[in-house]
């Protein structure tokens, strides 16, 4: 599949301190990508270097098929979608009339309003002034205005920290919807829930440095330790490996009915993380 952000090398210093150390990686078209790392990993900068905020200091970054030098284009701009801290809206005017606003800034038509609305499950609240609303409605408009002028690329920035899980709930939905109509997301979330959900591919990031690539999925079988964990009626909780022996133990436990409950070793997202730096990724 064809990549839309191609990342190669990447370093960012800031005066004494380097943020970005030689990460390189892609992300292909239609997927939901996730980096994921504790606070201070560096995963802001890479959001910005990648949206034109911030210059890399050294290595190549392509996005949408742009070299750096054009993020700051009108056509890049077009193209992308960002959510982030930074993300503001007006304060003193309703839901619908920032997204008049945004609809005119970014070229849009005003039927995009309804069809964002929807998105976010915000429909019924457009006549309600920004500064009445809650915290998680507030992102809600916040995902709106990034989606307003149907980008092919959406960058993510913790999207749902700080939200109850009901409207985390709404706009995972909403993410998944967009993602299943062909937009792209770039996600960065420090929530291994979340980017075990959403995600169709992720990377650790820790202390500037990508330390892990790959499927959820895929990821938690490389670090499995394969073993079967058994619990029997008896209250009896074994952990036994593939040998002959543990098949053999199996087999006998399964026939004589005494295994109450069985599974293999799956890591969580976290733990992974834990394993490979050593670090706890905190929810
Ligand atoms: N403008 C800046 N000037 C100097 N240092 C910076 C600047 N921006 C970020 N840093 C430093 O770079 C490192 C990475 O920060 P960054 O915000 O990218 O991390 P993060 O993974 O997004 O963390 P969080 O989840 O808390 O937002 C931190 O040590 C931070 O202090």
């Amino acid at each position: 599949m064809e990549s839309i952000i191609h990342v190669e090398q990447i370093k960012k210093k800031f005066k004494s301190e380097t943020a970005i150390k030689d990460v390189s990686f892609e992300v292909k078209k239609g997927e939901i990508f996730g980096l994921l790392g504790p606070s201070g990993a560096g995963k802001t900068t890479m959001i910005k270097i990648m949206t034109g905020e911030l210059t890399a200091t050294s290595g190549s970054c392509k996005v949408l098929g742009m070299q750096q030098s054009e993020f700051r284009s009108a056509r890049f701009k077009s193209q992308i979608g960002i959510l982030s801290d930074n993300s503001a809206l007006y304060e003193r005017i309703t839901v619908q009339d920032n997204l008049k606003l945004f609809c005119k800034l970014y070229g849009a038509p005003l039927s995009a309003i309804d069809e964002v609305l929807g998105l976010v499950n915000l429909k019924g609240e457009e006549k309600k002034t920004i500064s009445k609303l809650s915290k998680g409605m507030k992102q809600r408009v916040l995902l709106a205005k990034a989606l307003i002028h149907k980008p092919a690329l959406l960058f993510l920035d913790e999207p749902t920290s700080a939200l109850d899980p009901g409207n985390t709930a709404h706009i995972h939905k909403g993410l998944q919807k967009l993602n299943e109509s062909g937009t792209t997301i770039f996600l960065n979330t420090h929530d291994m829930e979340e980017a075990d959900k959403l995600c169709h591919r992720v990377a650790f990031l820790n202390e500037g440095v990508l330390r892990e690539i790959g499927e959820p999925k895929e990821l938690r079988y490389k670090y499995s330790s394969h073993a079967f964990h058994i619990e029997t009626f008896g209250g009896q909780k074994l952990v036994l490996d593939h040998s002959p022996d543990s098949a053999a133990r199996i087999a006998e436990l399964i026939s004589n009915n005494e295994v109450k409950e069985m599974h293999t070793d799956n890591p969580t997202l976290g733990e992974i993380f834990l394993k490979v730096t050593g670090k706890e990724l905190v929810k």
